[in-house]
């Protein structure tokens, strides 16, 4: 098992994905920074610095310079937009201010768009620590908040500078939220790595005290890295960074229709997961079993595999019309062509998308 960092190639974007000895090199970053004058901030939420209450100090960051957001996707707004916003302002930050997001996808997120916008750009660095965001939302790029209307329709592409990962970081994280990311590492097996997801199956459960949680969290970067660094801002034709969107044109629906923080955000996903590969059946490129199979590998992670109660089918299809893959007022989805190996399906046919959705 390999610890050494990873590296995003994006030309004088690129940026390291640290993991080993992760907290040492934060802290050196912070002293680097000072050292050269220039100021720091965090953003992160309540819940994670009352879990994880010595963290930030031992990296070299004083109690002034973070900012606490309430915890949960409804501070993926506006308002928390416009509140870190004028944090920065008021504290007449620079641009030689660096932001760092402390916290989960949720944060990294939001840190990540006010990075991208105060004073037209700040260096930002991303410190995740929940699983999803280590396994997926701190590497990137895509950062922003959600409008009623819709999940992620306001942000920006802002690379970090660097990510640090400590899964020691996950030992305070409820089993709920651990769940929650184990969707998205389920999703990188679904649509890249037939082996990552039959290991998923042998493993039949993992936790923040698996042996086997670095690996898989490195493997899963990896991938991201990889396909970032082909397509970072999503405009390939076909393929490329809308794979990692497996299981979201439902997912989002979802989310946005139950209202936000309803369902997590890898609740909706690991539901998304089996309604695409529902899709993927109706479409003739997957055999049905595999239906039953990836059913069985998300509910062994202790995800749900269909929605708790029925939501609106009118509300379903409009939020799915706003997704940011549809084209020409066409639904484009990813699909997959075996399990491991995912495809772009341009035009499915929303009759279809609703019998889909009726076995949600
Ligand atoms: N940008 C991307 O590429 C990308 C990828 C995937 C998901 N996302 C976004 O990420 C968000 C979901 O992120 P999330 O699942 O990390 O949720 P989150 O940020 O809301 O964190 C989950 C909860 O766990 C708490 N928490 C976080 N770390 C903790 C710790 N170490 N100990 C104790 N409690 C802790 C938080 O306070 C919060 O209540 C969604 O908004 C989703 O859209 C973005
Ligand atoms: O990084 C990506 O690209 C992804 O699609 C990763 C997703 O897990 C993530 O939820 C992302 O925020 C969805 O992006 P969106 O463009 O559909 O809003
Ligand atoms: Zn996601």
């Amino acid at each position: 098992m390999s610890t050494e960092s990873l590296q995003v190639e994006l030309a004088e974007r690129s940026y390291p994905i640290h993991f080993s000895g992760s907290h040492e090199l934060l802290k050196k970053e912070v002293h680097r920074l000072r050292d050269m004058g220039r100021s720091v901030r965090v953003i992160s939420d309540a819940r994670v610095l009352d879990a994880q209450p010595d963290y930030l100090a031992q990296a070299g960051f004083k109690d002034s310079e973070i900012l606490s957001l309430p915890p949960g996707e409804q501070s993926k707004s506006v308002d928390s937009f416009s509140q870190a916003l004028s944090f920065l302002a008021n504290q007449a930050c620079n641009r030689d201010c660096a932001l760092f997001a402390f916290g989960g996808g949720v944060i990294g997120d939001l840190a990540g768009y006010v990075a991208a916008s105060y004073l037209r750009g700040i260096d930002f660095y991303q410190i995740p620590t929940t699983l999803l965001s280590m396994v997926d939302s701190s590497v990137g790029g895509k950062t922003g908040i959600n409008l009623p209307e819709g999940k992620n329709l306001v942000g920006a592409f802002w690379q970090p500078k660097a990510v640090y990962i400590d899964s020691t970081l996950l030992q305070s994280l409820p089993p709920r939220e651990f769940a929650a990311g184990m969707a998205e590492v389920i999703k990188y097996g679904m649509l890249a790595d037939a082996g990552l997801l039959s290991d998923l199956e042998d493993y039949a459960g993992l936790s923040a005290a698996s042996e086997e949680l670095p690996d898989v969290v490195r493997r899963c970067c990896a991938i991201k890295a990889q396909v970032v660094a082909d397509d970072e801002k999503e405009t390939a034709s076909s393929g490329g960074r809308a794979l990692l969107n497996l299981g979201h044109t439902f997912a989002h629906a979802i989310e946005n229709v139950a209202g936000y923080g309803e369902y997590l955000h890898g609740e909706a996903v690991a539901i998304g997961l089996v309604l695409a590969t529902r899709l993927s059946v109706e479409l003739g490129q997957l055999h049905t079993e595999s239906v039953e199979r990836v059913e069985s590998i998300i509910a062994s992670y202790q995800l749900p595999t269909r929605l708790r109660d029925p939501l609106p089918m009118d509300q379903l299809m409009l939020a799915m019309q706003r997704d940011k893959k549809t084209r020409g007022g066409k639904l484009r989805f990813v699909s997959m062509k075996a399990l491991g190996e995912a495809i772009t399906s341009d035009g499915v046919d929303p009759k279809l998308v609703e019998e889909i959705w009726t076995q949600a």
